[in-house]
């Protein structure tokens, strides 16, 4: 990048218009896989900090405003904070290719042409350097476990997996999540992880270095962790054994087993917290199917008998004690090795506060998701397998008793309230990053409606 062009870093607190380059953004960033705000329009975006990573690379913190109306006290209107890394050359090449954003018109980086970086290779070898180097840039940290030092020169290759966030693998030795979604705080899948690993749970891959920006707030930016080359996700086996017609019930049975090792150790390496009554995690329930249904009209008609759902949970025993759990867990969180499961991504679901994704929950949440998800992959195919679901979900709440202790079968209005909430999340979500996919909630969604089953 030409010297004269070099943008000084900006400090901010309120995002500063970007002019060109920032409406090249707002075209850009809802067709990304990772933007969270497909549902609605970019009203305005801002820039919250811009760092100069190294020659032709910036990190940029942007706010992506989906309001018209600024909140009270002068703050942005409502929206979600994004990490860009920009690729900036003098010259467009062919090369770029999906990479390509467009050529800035106006400001510092006028005339030049930015960038996705994490699709070069050079730029993605550059930032594994930055990693392999702890140190500053600006409001950024580089942060590494000198206990687990990572080689130069591995070969990056960007993962393009259906993705919350944007992964890059290293010479097939380590994975680097860089979040895009950026919330004040500790993000969890730096936190768990490490709290894990120095619990010795072998299930979990620990992180190995990391970075962080202390502007416009702390924050989470991104995780190196080892990479299992040789393990397949547990969603692509689901769907293998869906199209072969095989049985997934050995395979459920152990994932069972392996969400309660985990289970265990977050016992262990968190402080146990008060967990909310049921009454009261019913009307949070409550709250957010309120909330999920002002934003997807089709949820209305079913909402009397989701809520009867929650409103049963208010008349449950208590349940397991609440802990620290996994947050988001699902079949494409799992990764099986050999005979083990793995589990990763301890973000918790992107759409929440980072407050209470790392707060304590009922293990009975992350039991509802992965049944969940049992029913997602037995609906990818046609006819619809619910046999081939309800097979995976017996075993895999008996492998879960069988290390737990106790039986999530025997819990079935908790469970009942807990698949609930996450069908709700789950219509959300496919309605802001996949709206095709909303008729594969919507289908629980009616079933826990009606049926309650
Ligand atoms: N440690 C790892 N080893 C092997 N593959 C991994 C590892 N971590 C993540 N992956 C692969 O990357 C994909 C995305 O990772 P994930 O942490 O779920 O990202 P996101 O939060 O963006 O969805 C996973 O589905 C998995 O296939
Ligand atoms: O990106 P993450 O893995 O953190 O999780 C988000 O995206 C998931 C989809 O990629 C989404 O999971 C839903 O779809 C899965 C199939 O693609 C299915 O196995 C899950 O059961 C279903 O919830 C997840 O909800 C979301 O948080």
């Amino acid at each position: 990048m030409p010297k004269t062009a070099s943008p000084r870093p900006r400090p901010a607190q309120l995002p500063e218009p970007m002019g060109s380059l920032g409406e090249l953004l707002r075209d850009w960033l809802p067709k990304q896989r990772w933007f969270a705000g497909k549902d609605r329009p970019v009203t305005d975006l801002g820039l919250l900090s811009m760092t100069e990573l190294f020659p032709g690379c910036l990190h940029l913190l942007v706010h992506a405003g989906h309001g018209t109306v600024p909140a009270p006290g002068g703050a942005p209107p409502a929206g979600d904070c994004y990490q860009l890394l920009l690729g900036v050359r003098e010259h467009p090449s062919p090369r770029l290719g999906r990479a390509l954003i467009g050529r800035v018109g106006d400001g510092p980086l006028a005339g030049l042409t930015v960038y996705d970086a994490l699709r070069d290779p050079r730029m993605a070898q550059l930032l594994l350097e930055r990693l392999r180097h702890p140190g500053k840039a600006g409001p950024l940290r580089f942060e590494a476990d000198p206990a687990r030092p990572v080689p130069a020169g591995l070969v990056p290759r960007l993962l393009d997996a259906e993705q919350s966030n944007s992964s890059l693998v290293y010479g097939d030795e380590f994975i680097l999540k860089v979040f895009r979604r950026i919330q004040p705080g500790v993000n969890p899948d730096l936190e768990v992880p490490g709290a894990l690993a120095r619990q010795g749970c072998g299930r979990v891959p620990a992180p190995v270095a990391w970075f962080r920006t202390s502007h416009p707030c702390q924050a989470t930016l991104g995780v190196l962790q080892p990479f299992l080359h040789d393990a397949t996700d547990g969603w692509s086996l689901a769907l293998d054994a869906l199209a072969g017609g095989h049985d997934f019930t050995a395979q459920a049975r152990e994932l069972g087993r392996a969400t309660a090792d985990v289970h265990l150790a977050l016992a262990a390496a968190f402080p146990a917290g008060a967990g909310a009554e049921n009454g009261r995690t019913a009307a949070a329930m409550t709250e957010r199917l309120t909330a999920a249904a002002h934003c997807v009209p089709a949820l209305r008609p079913f909402v009397p008998g989701l809520r009867s759902a929650f409103a049963a949970l208010s008349t449950c025993d208590t349940g397991p004690p609440a802990q620290r759990v996994h947050g988001d867990l699902h079949l494409g969180q799992v990764l099986r090795a050999g005979r083990d499961w793995f589990v990763i991504d301890f973000e918790g679901e992107p759409s929440r506060p980072l407050s209470e994704r790392r707060s304590v929950h009922s293990p009975v949440r992350d039991i509802a998701g992965m049944l969940r998800s049992f029913d997602y992959a037995a609906r990818q195919r046609r006819p619809w397998r619910p046999e081939w679901a309800r097979r995976c979900r017996e075993a895999y709440c008996a492998g879960y008793a069988a290390r737990a202790g106790w039986d999530p079968r025997k819990k079935h209005g908790l469970l009942r309230a807990y698949e609930t909430d996450r069908a709700v999340y789950e219509v959300l979500y496919e309605a802001r990053h996949r709206p095709d996919w909303l008729p594969v909630p919507m289908a629980a969604i009616e079933r826990l409606a009606v049926r309650g089953d």
